[in-house]
């Protein structure tokens, strides 16, 4: 049922006839001359006035009634789980907008719904759709937001217009990016956190230049009928495919709950599949329950990707995509990473690495060690076991309690257990399932290993749109951090304790590394056994001596030549698992080589010790850190 549609006076002849342009997809730009401009005498504004100290504007009735046509059919863009959308432009500064209807069923008072406004119009970022204003006289309660011109995620990925280009790989893991900024500052940024609670691809609008902004964010407590079973339900039934299991469990839902959907909407992005397709034969009609499968079959990832990019993109970024997506989805809400872990990851696969250079994810770009392991798990990083300290936000802690310091490390510690538990559990499940296929599975571990490598991005010349340089100049911040930061890396986690910015320094604490990954691609071929890691080990002490240490890792099995070093990973022991998830550490012991002093072995025991790559080490000192 159409409602407010009684203000004839507010519509004139040349407005009823004036296209309202509903459809949105149609790339209108906001700075585009609005297409609709009621007379002014018959729209003149009772009251705008900025609400205390907030940039959120309460509007009338018959303000919006103007904008929208009086809600008019041809402005409608769609009616979703909280009520009708219209599209419309604002009479006094023709800024396009879109009106959304509360359902008014479980009206809240208006002081509730006040309140709620003024905690969504705090929520301000560029990847999050600006609530502009609202309306709540009498009974009405409206909210006004920007107007995104691109239409939904969903409408790109599902419902292309004809003569539409399906989206390429880099659009993809940009969407995906800025994504996942925008439920990173709802997650990190804010505080309290915002659980987003209804992350899917229709709720991720894109603008004329795909640039993702999130929509619906924040209105659990304005959904109607909240309590009402019936509407509960529907709403439910839209977000089925994009739920975390925890919430199909009766369990509360956490940030973890929205990194499990942002999990759902990256394998859309991958994919090009549905989260919930009926369409299609049973076991492919969850999105989810079809890819977990192949996501213990790296030989299957190209497979998995959207047939519509005609396999027009990177393999080894496609592993990385699919490696972050997975670790999304774990079971375990735990076990899933830090939406910021993602944003970090997600940087570095949004660049085009068409020029075939190299790329790096810096491990220190990580918060928690979950994504690490992920990435190591499947293949992108073989030295997972580094004990890292917390990136640079952390630097803030140092003003906390130090309880506070303890029971955040405690938290950490019951983070890793609980990643490495679930490795394991998967890993366990990966073994019977390729038992009956060893040699496939060795072969596999080569493919990983070879195509999962850690990208390095580079600068885009291009010239872009405020906004975009805007999040590219974040891009550019993300990944100078990243690569800049310095790794105080330790070789248990005893010594990463002592390394706690809250800890008494020590000599150790002194001692900083910085950690590049130059890959071995296939596009690089002769690259291919040259994985090699650079560790500038830097001693800042008295003598300013710098230790530049080169390890090469040659991605073959033969142990027995030329070692100097051991990097023994011992986070692997089926009997004993509590005391081995202790021990998880990586360390770094020099053994002696009967042919060379310069090389040295990679023993990867996380693997079951089976791959031994070798290393080979060259101590370069440096007189000064200028020469680095
Ligand atoms: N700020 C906006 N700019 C442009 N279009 C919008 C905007 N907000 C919503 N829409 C469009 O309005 C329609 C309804 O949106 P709405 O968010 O209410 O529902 P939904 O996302 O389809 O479902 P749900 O409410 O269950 O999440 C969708 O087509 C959506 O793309």
């Amino acid at each position: 049922m159409i409602r407010m549609n009684c203000f004839p006076c507010f519509t004139s002849q040349k407005s009823r006839n004036a296209p309202c342009t509903n459809n949105n997809n149609n790339q209108t730009n906001e700075h585009d001359e609005p297409e609709f401009r009621p007379p002014v005498a018959t729209t003149k504004r009772v009251e705008e006035r900025e609400t205390e100290q907030l940039p959120v504007k309460t509007f009338n009735f018959r303000e919006l009634a103007t904008a929208t046509k009086n809600f008019r059919q041809e402005c409608l863009l769609g009616e979703g789980g909280f009520g009708r959308v219209y599209k419309g432009t604002l009479q006094s500064t023709g800024q396009l907008v879109a009106v959304k209807q509360l359902d008014k069923h479980g009206l809240h008072g208006n002081k509730e719904f006040q309140a709620e406004v003024l905690s969504l119009a705090k929520l301000e970022h560029p990847n999050l759709v600006k609530l502009i204003g609202y309306c709540g006289d009498g009974d009405q309660r409206l909210l006004v937001f920007e107007y995104v011109s691109g239409g939904s995620l969903q409408d790109h990925l599902y419902e292309q217009k004809p003569g539409e280009k399906p989206m390429d790989w880099i659009t993809r893991m940009k969407i995906a990016f800025g994504a996942a900024q925008g439920l990173d500052y709802l997650h990190d940024k804010v505080n309290p956190p915002v659980i987003y609670r209804d992350l899917k691809a229709s709720n991720i609008l894109l603008d004329a230049e795909f640039y993702p902004k999130l929509c619906d964010f924040g209105m659990h407590n304005l959904e109607p009928g909240t309590g009402d079973s019936l509407f509960l339900s529907s709403r439910v039934m839209d977000t089925y495919g994009y739920s975390a299991p925890e919430y199909t469990r009766g369990e509360d839902l956490t940030v973890k709950s929205d990194v499990y959907s942002f999990g759902v909407v990256l394998l859309e992005l991958i994919t090009g599949r549905r989260a919930i397709d009926t369409t299609k034969p049973n076991d492919e009609q969850n999105l989810v329950a079809w890819a977990q499968p192949i996501f213990r079959d790296p030989k299957r990832y190209p497979d998995m990707a959207d047939p519509l990019m005609k396999k027009n993109f990177s393999e080894r970024g496609l592993n990385q995509a699919v490696a972050i997506t997975s670790m999304c989805l774990q079971e375990e809400p735990t076990a899933r990473p830090l939406i910021s872990d993602v944003t970090v990851a997600l940087s570095f696969l949004s660049m085009s690495t068409e020029d075939g250079i190299p790329t790096t994810i810096p491990m220190s770009s990580f918060r928690d060690k979950s994504m690490s392991i992920a990435l190591s798990r499947h293949g992108s990083c073989s030295v997972t076991p580094f004990s890292l300290p917390r990136k640079e936000e952390d630097d803030n802690s140092s003003s906390s309690s130090e309880s506070e310091d303890e029971e955040e490390e405690e938290k950490e510690k019951e983070k890793e257990k609980e990643s490495i538990r679930s490795m394991k559990k998967q890993e366990k499940e990966e073994t019977t399932a390729h038992s009956d296929d060893e040699s496939d599975s060795n072969s596999e571990k080569g493919q990983e290993k070879e195509h999962s490598q850690l990208e390095k991005p580079r600068d885009s010349s291009s010239s872009v749109s405020d906004s975009e340089s805007d999040q590219r100049r974040s891009i550019h911040e993300t990944n100078a951090t990243a690569q800049s930061l310095k790794i105080n890396y330790s070789y248990s986690s005893e010594e990463e304790d002592n390394e706690r910015p809250s800890s008494k320094s020590s000599s150790k604490s002194n001692e900083e590394s910085t950690f590049s990954w130059h890959d071995s691609d296939k596009d690089h071929a002769d690259s291919s056994r040259n994985t090699s890691m650079r560790i500038n080990s830097l001693a800042h002490d008295d003598t300013s001596r710098n230790t530049s240490m080169r390890i090469n890792i040659l991605a073959h099995n033969d142990s027995s030549r030329n070692t100097s070093m051991r990097m023994n990973s011992l986070a692997h022991d089926d009997d004993d698992e509590e005391e081995e998830e202790e021990k998880h550490e990586t360390r770094l012991e020099h053994i002696h080589s009967s042919k060379s002093e310069d090389q040295s072995v990679y023993s990867d025991e996380e693997s079951g010790g089976s791959s031994l790559h070798q290393i080979e080490a060259e101590e370069e000192e440096h007189i000064s850190s200028d020469n680095d």
